[in-house]
């Protein structure tokens, strides 16, 4: 068995993860590439969407990773479990949202327990920045969803503040305050830890609505 070593954490912003990955071959990758799709951010071992995919055949997920040995992995578990509608691709989303994903092409989006960088002049590396949303925001279609959650409550305030200052996302009715549950009722593996330990998780639910077009605030 070949040991493959996983680093802990990467650096967003390190040189070698500026290159945009261009989009994969969709119809390759789907077998059913017209299936609304739900895009996975920064997905680790990828298991919410190995649950997810089996449980809702006609949507299609794609998981979006930076460390390349974890989304080997997946895509070999995929493969194990015959899933011709479940996708992993190694990328920085912060980099490569644009040369993936087409405009409209999401119908929804998760960021669930982004790495917190928590000293401050490592904040800059959180997935969750101004320019990520607006990217975000031409990539999902009209009426779709992002959905985000967090154990450390400065991220996940910090999160919701930006998406809330986002023209284009409104919190639904029931993501007033934390929502109690995750609506996808599929742990994350960080959420499984989290709640084993008895530690609280801090969610929240956005609509997006507004064209592509008006989502380009640049
Ligand atoms: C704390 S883990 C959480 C993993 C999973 N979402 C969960 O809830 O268990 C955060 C993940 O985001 C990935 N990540 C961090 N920054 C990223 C980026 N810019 N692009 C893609 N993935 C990123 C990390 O490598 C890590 O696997």
């Amino acid at each position: 068995m070949t040991l493959v070593r996983v680093r802990q954490h990467v650096n967003p912003l390190s040189q070698r993860y500026q290159v945009a990955t261009p989009a994969p071959a969709w119809d390759r990758v789907f077998q059913h590439p017209l299936q609304p799709l739900h895009v996975d951010i920064g997905c680790a071992k990828g298991h919410f969407l190995l649950a997810m995919a089996q449980q809702n055949p006609t949507w299609n997920y794609l998981g979006m990773e930076i460390r390349q040995p974890l989304v080997d992995q997946a895509n070999l578990k995929c493969q194990q479990l015959g899933l011709t509608n479940l996708h992993f691709l190694f990328c920085n989303v912060n980099t490569s949202l644009a040369s993936i994903l087409a405009p409209g092409a999401i119908a929804g989006a998760t960021v669930q327990f982004p790495d917190p960088w928590f000293k401050r002049r490592h904040q800059k590396r959180r997935v969750v920045q101004p320019q990520f949303l607006d990217q975000l925001s031409r990539c999902l279609q009209g009426d779709g969803f992002l959905f985000v959650q967090s154990d450390v409550l400065a991220v996940a305030q910090e999160m919701v503040e930006r998406i809330d200052a986002h023209p284009h996302f409104t919190r639904r009715a029931d993501s007033q305050s934390w929502l109690p549950t995750n609506p996808f009722q599929v742990m994350t593996e960080r959420e499984r830890v989290t709640l084993d330990q008895g530690k609280p998780v801090y969610r929240c639910w956005f609509d997006h609505q507004g064209s592509q077009e008006m989502s380009d605030r640049s």
